[in-house]
C-alpha cells in the first residue's frame, strides 16, 4: 500500500479561520490552556498561524524552536543554520499577503506594525539566542512539514516537559498537546498545540477537546479540497469522464515508456513503448505490481522512486539503473514520476513516463572516464585552440615543465622553445599536422628553471562538426631518462669501458666510413695494429688491477700521439688500432708509427710505485696498396702485426714487405737527422749566380749538405721533407742561416765581393710567427748586413696562405733583405697575389730550363715567365742552366741572371775565388 503525505496548495478562507479561531480559544478557554494553529502551503511555506494568546508570542516561538531545534539538532549540522527572526518575518509578510489566510484579530495582525511587532516577537532573545536558530528553509524544506508533523504527533500530550527529554530545554512550555493535521490523502496541513507554562497544565480532557477540534477541522479540509477541485475542473472545462481508448491511443503515440500505478501500487494503464521494453503484452502487465512483474529487486528499485514522489508531493525525476548482468550492459531509465489525486484531494497513484538514458549515460561514463584519463595521466597533456593558444593543460604537463596552471592558460607552447629547431623544423611539423591530421616525434623542449629536455610528442588535429580545425591536443612524455640510458647503452655498445675508446665495432664503422671518404677525395689511409708485447707476463706478476691501470695508460699515451681526425681504439685486451688518415706517402706512414713507438720509450709507473717497461709489435696496411675496403685492411694490418711480433716483437711491419725496408731506410735516417747538427755532419755548399749580360758573380746560393758517417751523402731532396715531418727544419734552417751569414761576413772581412748570399727557406719556418724575429735576430748576431742577403721560397709555399707571405715578406724586404720566388713556374701562381708580394726576384725552375731552345713548350714557358716578370718589374734568373745554348737562349730573351753547372756547380766556399771579385 503506497501512502501518500503530499502537500496540498488550496487557499483558506477567512470564515474558515475565523471558525477555527472560535474553537481555538473556546477549548483554550475551558481548559485554560493557550492554543496555536500552524498550517502550510504546498511551498512548505507558513501560510496560517493561529493562536489564542496574542501576547504569547515567546512561548509560541518557543515552542517553534523547540520543535525545530529537536529535529535539526539530530538531522542537520550546525553550519546550515542561518540567521532565523528575519525568516519567520519573511513568512509571515507571505501570510499577510494571502488573502484568504487574513488572520483574525487574534491571531498576528497582517499590518506592517504587526509585521513589525511579530518581527520582534519572534526576534532571538537572550534565552533563546542560545537555541540553535531556525532558518527559513528549515521550516519549509529541511524540517520538512511531515516530519514536523511526525515529532508533533508522537508527543501527543506531555503533562510535564521536565520529565519528557525532547521538551525538558523548552522551559517556558510545562506541559504541551500536539496533533497534526492532514489532507484526506494524508498530505499534511499544519498542526495544533495547545499549551500552558506550568506541567499538568494541560491534561487529558483538553486533549479530548483538542481532538475535536483536530477532527473538525479535517473534515473541513476535505470539503474545502472538494470544493476546490470541483471549481477547478470547471473552469478548465475538462470532461468529467475521460475517453480511456482516446487515452490509450495518445499515451501510445508516445516514444517514452507511460504507465500509472493506482495507490496500491498495481499497473492500471501502460503504452506500447512499455509493452516492447517490458516484453510482454499490455494485458499481462495491467492488473499486476512490480514484485509480480519484475521480482522483489527491482520492484524495490521502483517503489523507492514511487516513494519519493509521493512524499515530496510533486513531479519528481528519478534515475533508476537496472543491472545487466555480466554480459549485459547496464539499462539506465530516467521517469518522471508524478503522484496523482483524485477530485478530493486522495492520493490515487503515481504516472510515470520513462526514458531510456542509457546511451546518455554511457556518453556521460565515457567523458567521466576521458577527463579521469587526462587528469591522472602521466603523460604531460596540453590542448590549444586552433590559433595556438592554451586552453587547457593536465597534472602532469605541470610537474614536468614546472610551470602552474595561471601562468600557461593562453599562452602559446612556443614559450616552451628550447632554440634547438630550426624554422624549418617547425615548417614540417605543421604541414604534417595540417595534412595528416597527427604529427609524432621528438621536440627538445625548455622547462620554467630553464633546463632543456626532450620529449617524444604526439599532436593531434581535433576537427568540429564541419571539418574545420578546432583545437590541437599535444601529448607528451618526458624521455630525458630514456636518452641517456640510450646514450650509455651507445657507449656501452660502442666504447671499451675501460679505456673509454672506441671498441672493434665502432673502429670499423669509422674505418669504413674513413674509406668511403679516401675513395671519394683519392686519399690514402694506414690502419696501424698495435699488440702490447707478453702483457700476459704484467697480468700474472701483478694482477689484472695493474694491468688494467698500465692500458688506461697506454691508451692516453697512444691518443696523444695521434691527430684529432685519426682514430685509435682498443679492440682487445692488449690490442689497439689506430687508423691514421691524411697521409700522403708510407714515409708519413713511418712518421705516424715511430711516434706511436714513442710511448713505450718511458717507464710506466703503477700504484705499487713499481716502474714497469712495455713494447708493442706493430703491423701497418695502407689504403689503396694493401686493401680497399675496411675488412682487408684491418686483417691485413693483423698480418703485418704478426711478421713484425715473429721477427722478435718491439718491432713493426707493413703489409707490403719492401715498404718495410723503405721504412726502416727512413727511420735510420730519421734517427741519424737528430744527430746531424751536433756531429757537424751538415755543410753549406755555394753556387754562383751571374749577370747574363755582363757574367760577373751578383750572388751565391746556399745550398746544404749532410754527409753521414753510416749512410754517407744524402740528398737535401730527400732529407729536408723528413726534416719537415719530425719537426727538425726550424733548427736546421736557422743552422743554414747562421752559417750563411758568418760566412758572408768572412767574406766581407776578406774583401770579398759576393754580392748576396742565397738561403732557401721551407714553408714550416715561414709559417712560424717568430720567423722575422729569427732572420732579424741572426743578422743582428753575425753582423751581416740585410743587403748582402737573399731569401728564396717556392711559388708553392707563398700562395699557400699568400696573405701571411705578403705580411711577413714585406718585413723582411723593408730590413733590405730581397725576396726570391724558387721553382717558379712549377706551382699556381695567382698573379693578383703576385704584384702585390713584396718579391724581387723570379727563378724559373730548372725543369723549365732544360732542353731549351730546342723544347717548344719549356721555351714558350721561358720566355713567358720572363715576359711576366718583367711586367712586375722583376729581375729573372733561370737556374740548372747547363749549356752555352741554354745561356744563349736566355740571354736573347732578356733573362737577367743564370745558375747552374755551366758556370760553376755548388761549391765550398774556399773553392769559389773564382767568382769572389
Ligand atoms: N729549405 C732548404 N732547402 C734546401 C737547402 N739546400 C738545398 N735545398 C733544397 O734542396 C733541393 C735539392 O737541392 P740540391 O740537391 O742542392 O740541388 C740544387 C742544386 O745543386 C741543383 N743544381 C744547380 N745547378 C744545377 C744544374 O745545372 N743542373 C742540375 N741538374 N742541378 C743543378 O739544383 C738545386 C737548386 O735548388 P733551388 O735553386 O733551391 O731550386 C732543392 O730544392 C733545394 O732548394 C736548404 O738549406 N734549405
Amino acid at each position: 500500500m503506497l501512502v501518500g503525505k503530499m502537500m496540498i496548495d488550496v487557499p483558506i478562507s477567512q470564515q474558515d479561520l475565523d471558525n477555527w479561531l472560535k474553537d481555538l480559544n473556546l477549548v483554550a478557554e475551558i481548559s485554560n490552556s493557550k492554543a496555536i494553529l500552524i498550517a502550510w502551503n504546498a511551498a512548505g511555506e507558513l501560510s496560517s498561524m493561529l493562536s489564542s494568546d496574542s501576547a504569547a508570542g515567546s512561548e509560541i516561538q518557543a515552542l517553534l524552536c523547540h520543535l525545530s531545534s529537536n529535529h535539526s539538532a539530530k538531522t542537520l549540522p550546525n553550519a546550515t543554520l542561518s540567521a532565523a527572526t528575519s525568516s519567520i518575518a519573511t513568512q509571515s509578510k507571505a501570510v499577510s499577503s494571502n488573502t484568504t489566510s487574513t488572520l483574525s484579530s487574534n491571531t498576528f495582525e497582517t499590518s506592517v506594525d504587526a509585521q513589525l511587532a511579530q518581527e520582534q516577537l519572534i526576534s532571538p532573545n537572550e534565552s533563546i539566542s542560545v537555541l540553535p536558530r531556525l532558518a527559513h528553509h528549515q521550516i519549509t524544506s529541511s524540517l520538512s512539514v511531515s516530519e514536523l508533523t511526525e515529532l508533533v504527533s508522537q508527543s501527543q500530550l506531555i503533562i510535564d516537559t521536565r520529565q519528557h527529554s525532547d521538551w525538558r530545554s523548552c522551559s517556558s512550555i510545562g506541559s504541551v498537546i500536539c496533533l497534526s493535521l492532514a489532507w484526506p490523502s494524508g498530505a499534511n496541513f499544519g498542526f495544533l498545540c495547545f499549551y500552558h507554562h506550568e506541567a499538568q497544565g494541560v491534561d487529558s480532557k483538553t486533549l479530548r477537546l483538542a481532538k475535536l477540534i483536530s477532527d473538525s477541522i479535517q473534515h473541513r479540509l476535505g470539503e474545502i479540497l472538494s470544493q476546490h477541485s470541483a471549481a477547478e475542473a470547471l473552469s478548465r472545462g475538462a470532461p468529467s469522464n475521460i475517453d480511456t481508448v482516446d487515452l490509450q491511443s495518445f499515451i501510445d503515440s508516445f516514444e517514452e515508456h507511460i504507465w500509472m500505478k493506482n495507490a496500491a501500487g498495481i499497473y492500471t494503464l501502460c503504452n506500447r513503448s512499455v509493452e516492447k521494453a517490458w516484453e510482454m503484452p499490455r494485458s499481462e502487465i495491467v492488473g499486476k505490481s512490480d514484485a509480480e512483474l519484475f521480482g522483489e529487486d527491482i520492484a524495490n528499485i521502483f517503489l523507492e522512486g514511487d516513494r519519493l514522489a509521493i512524499e515530496s508531493g510533486m513531479p519528481i525525476i528519478v534515475a533508476e539503473c537496472l543491472d545487466g548482468g555480466e554480459t549485459k550492459n547496464h539499462l539506465w531509465l530516467e521517469t518522471l514520476k508524478l503522484p496523482t489525486l483524485n477530485p478530493h484531494g486522495e492520493f490515487v497513484g503515481v504516472i510515470g513516463m520513462t526514458r531510456n538514458i542509457s546511451k546518455h549515460k554511457a556518453v556521460e561514463e565515457q567523458l567521466t572516464l576521458a577527463t579521469n584519463v587526462f587528469k591522472n595521466s602521466v603523460e604531460g597533456v596540453v590542448v590549444t585552440d586552433r590559433h595556438g593558444n592554451i586552453t587547457d593543460v593536465n597534472g602532469a604537463f605541470f610537474e614536468i615543465t614546472g610551470y602552474v596552471r595561471d601562468e600557461l592558460i593562453g599562452q602559446n607552447p612556443r614559450i616552451f622553445s628550447s632554440g634547438r629547431h630550426d624554422k624549418a623544423f617547425f615548417d614540417k611539423l605543421w604541414n604534417a599536422l595540417l595534412a595528416n591530421g597527427k604529427w609524432n616525434g621528438e621536440i627538445w623542449n625548455r622547462r620554467k628553471n630553464g633546463t632543456i629536455f626532450p620529449q617524444n610528442i604526439t599532436i593531434s588535429t581535433i576537427y568540429d562538426e564541419v571539418g574545420d580545425v578546432r583545437y590541437f591536443v599535444a601529448v607528451f612524455a618526458d624521455i630525458s631518462a630514456q636518452k641517456e640510458n640510450e646514450a650509455q647503452l651507445t657507449h656501452l655498445a660502442y666504447f671499451d669501458p675501460l679505456t673509454h675508446l672506441p671498441n672493434r665495432m665502432k673502429f670499423m664503422m669509422q674505418l669504413k666510413q674513413e674509406v668511403r671518404q679516401a675513395k671519394r677525395l683519392n686519399l690514402q689511409l694506414a690502419t696501424v695494429m698495435i699488440d702490447v708485447d707478453l702483457f700476459k707476463h704484467i697480468n700474472d706478476s701483478f694482477g689484472h688491477s695493474i694491468g688494467d691501470e698500465m692500458l688506461v695508460e697506454l691508451a692516453k699515451r697512444l691518443r696523444s700521439q695521434v691527430g684529432d681526425q685519426d682514430v685509435l681504439s682498443r679492440i682487445g685486451g692488449d690490442e689497439f688500432v689506430a687508423l691514421i688518415s691524411g697521409i700522403d706517402n708510407s714515409e708519413d706512414a713511418t712518421v705516424a708509427i715511430h711516434q706511436l713507438r714513442q710511448v713505450f720509450e718511458q717507464p710506466f709507473i703503477v700504484s705499487t710505485g713499481d716502474h714497469l717497461r712495455l713494447t708493442a709489435s706493430m703491423g701497418v696496411s695502407l689504403y689503396p696498396s694493401d686493401g680497399t675496403d675496411a675488412d682487408t685492411l684491418l686483417r691485413n694490418a693483423d698480418a703485418a702485426m704478426y711478421r713484425a711480433k715473429n721477427d722478435g716483437r718491439n718491432n713493426y711491419a707493413f703489409y707490403t714487405e719492401s715498404l718495410t725496408q723503405q721504412s726502416f731506410e727512413h727511420l735510420k735516417l730519421q734517427s741519424a737527422l737528430y744527430g746531424a747538427i751536433e756531429q757537424n755532419a751538415l755543410y753549406l755548399m755555394y753556387q754562383p749566380k751571374l749577370d747574363l749580360v755582363t757574367r760577373k758573380t751578383v750572388g751565391f746560393e746556399a745550398l746544404l749538405r749532410w754527409h753521414d758517417p753510416q749512410l754517407g751523402l744524402i740528398s737535401p731532396a730527400v732529407f729536408i721533407p723528413v726534416a719537415e715531418k719530425i719537426g727538425l727544419i726550424h733548427e736546421i734552417g736557422l743552422w743554414v742561416l747562421e752559417t750563411a751569414c758568418r760566412q758572408g761576413i768572412r767574406w766581407l772581412s776578406e774583401g770579398k765581393h759576393f754580392g748576396r748570399i742565397a738561403v732557401n727557406v721551407a714553408g714550416q719556418q715561414l709559417q712560424r710567427s717568430s720567423f722575422v724575429d729569427d732572420v732579424k735576430r741572426v743578422l743582428a748576431e753575425t753582423g751581416l748586413p740585410a743587403k748582402h742577403l737573399e731569401l728564396e721560397v717556392t711559388e708553392s709555399v707563398m700562395m699557400q696562405n699568400p696573405d701571411l707571405a705578403i705580411r711577413d715578406l714585406k718585413r723582411l724586404g723593408d730590413l733590405g733583405i730581397e725576396l726570391s720566388v724558387d721553382d717558379f713556374g712549377t706551382g699556381y701562381s695567382s698573379l693578383n697575389y703576385l704584384k702585390k708580394l713584396p718579391i724581387h726576384k723570379l727563378k724559373i725552375d730548372q725543369s723549365f730550363v732544360r732542353d731549351i731552345p730546342f723544347d717548344t713548350n719549356n721555351t714558350a714557358i721561358a720566355k713567358a715567365v720572363i715576359a711576366l716578370g718583367h711586367a712586375l718589374k722583376l729581375d729573372i734568373i733561370a737556374e740548372g742552366v747547363e749549356t752555352k745554348e741554354q745561356a744563349d737562349f736566355l740571354q736573347q730573351n732578356q733573362c737577367d741572371q743564370a745558375q747552374g753547372y755551366l758556370f760553376s756547380r755548388p761549391q765550398l766556399p774556399e773553392d769559389l775565388d773564382a767568382f769572389l771579385s
